[in-house]
């Protein structure tokens, strides 16, 4: 089976990652090569553009690929979307001159000019709103083409909103928001539902763990209670003898990550002891 991966650009890193994490180890990833093995035999690597990914895996070429949303969107392919991998996050945003006339995405009339990686997402956004202005299609830098004077808004993807803020240009309104995904072809998904499946469960395992991390500690045994009632788990804490110390347990325990920093505050004012945060690989329920 051939999964399709991004051979570079900002979604590359975290996606050798990903698989990395779940046990498909990257055999052999030199650079620039349009293949490579992994630690599984019978799951091979294709390395494509980001934005090319969508139409292989509805053609065919690759059963499974991992690309973001927005060209998953953007090319209107007739795929599967297996699930979101939750990294590459960013909006796909209306943005227009902090210092035009436009404020809303009704200041947006037909003769005017929008510039876009994205012409197909961008035609439906307006269509939805009625209007139709000029639509027209750059490959980067979509930033700043309001100043060169050819565009009188643009639709970009933003994360953190510098480009936008070095460009004097404001949010008009968002568009949608973006994640990297998995897909997967849909005849494929019937003739090789097994090994899709298998692939989804070890990347699933994998952002779960991220979300989790497992907690030790020791507790005294009178206050095992008090300590219990703080401690969700995913299957409620394990509690277990320690040998040297009759009148202490060792407690462990998978907590939320959003949780920890109070969990931990909270557990050693009641008074567990060696308390240790780890992080988790996978969790596989
Ligand atoms: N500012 C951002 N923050 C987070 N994710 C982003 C941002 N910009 C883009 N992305 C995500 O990364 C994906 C690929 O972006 P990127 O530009 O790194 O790759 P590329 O376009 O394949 O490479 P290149 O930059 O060489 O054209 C986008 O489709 C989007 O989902
Ligand atoms: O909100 P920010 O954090 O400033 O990010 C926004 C920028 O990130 C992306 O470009 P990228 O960095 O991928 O460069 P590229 O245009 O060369 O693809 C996007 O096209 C924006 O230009
Ligand atoms: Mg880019």
């Amino acid at each position: 089976m051939k999964i399709a991966v991004p051979n570079k650009g900002r979604v590359y890193e975290p996606t050798i990652d990903l698989l990395e994490k779940a046990g498909l180890h990257v055999l052999d990833k030199g650079k620039r090569k349009l293949f490579a093995e992994t630690s599984d035999p019978s799951v091979e690597l294709l390395f494509a553009r980001t934005g090319d990914i969508p139409e292989y895996i509805q053609d065919g070429a690759a059963e499974v690929g991992i690309t973001s949303l927005d060209f998953i969107r953007e090319t209107e392919v007739d795929v599967e979307v297996l699930m979101d991998l939750e990294y590459g996050k960013a909006e796909m945003v209306l943005a227009a001159p902090e210092d035009s006339e436009i404020e809303l995405t009704d200041d947006i009339t037909d003769d005017m000019k929008i510039v876009t990686e994205f012409p197909s997402v961008s035609s439906n956004f307006f269509e939805k709103k009625g209007v139709s202005p000029e639509i027209i299609e750059v490959s980067g830098a979509t930033e700043m083409t309001p100043q060169v004077g050819i565009a009188d808004a643009i639709i970009d993807l933003t994360s953190t909103g510098t480009t936008l803020r070095m460009n004097r240009l404001e949010i008009i309104e968002k568009v949608m928001d973006t994640s990297v995904h998995l897909i997967s072809n849909k005849d494929a998904l019937e003739d090789s539902k097994e090994k899709i499946f298998e692939v989804k469960r070890a990347l699933e395992s994998v952002i779960r763990g991220e979300k989790k991390k497992y907690v030790m500690m020791n507790a005294p045994k009178d206050k095992l209670d008090e300590i219990k009632e703080k401690l969700p788990g995913l299957s409620g804490p394990t509690i277990m003898r320690v040998e040297s110390n009759n009148g202490m347990k060792a407690v462990h325990v998978v907590v939320d990550e959003s949780k920890i920093y109070k969990l931990i505050n909270d557990l050693k004012e009641i008074g567990a002891q060696d308390i240790l945060v780890t992080s988790i690989d996978r969790i596989v329920p």
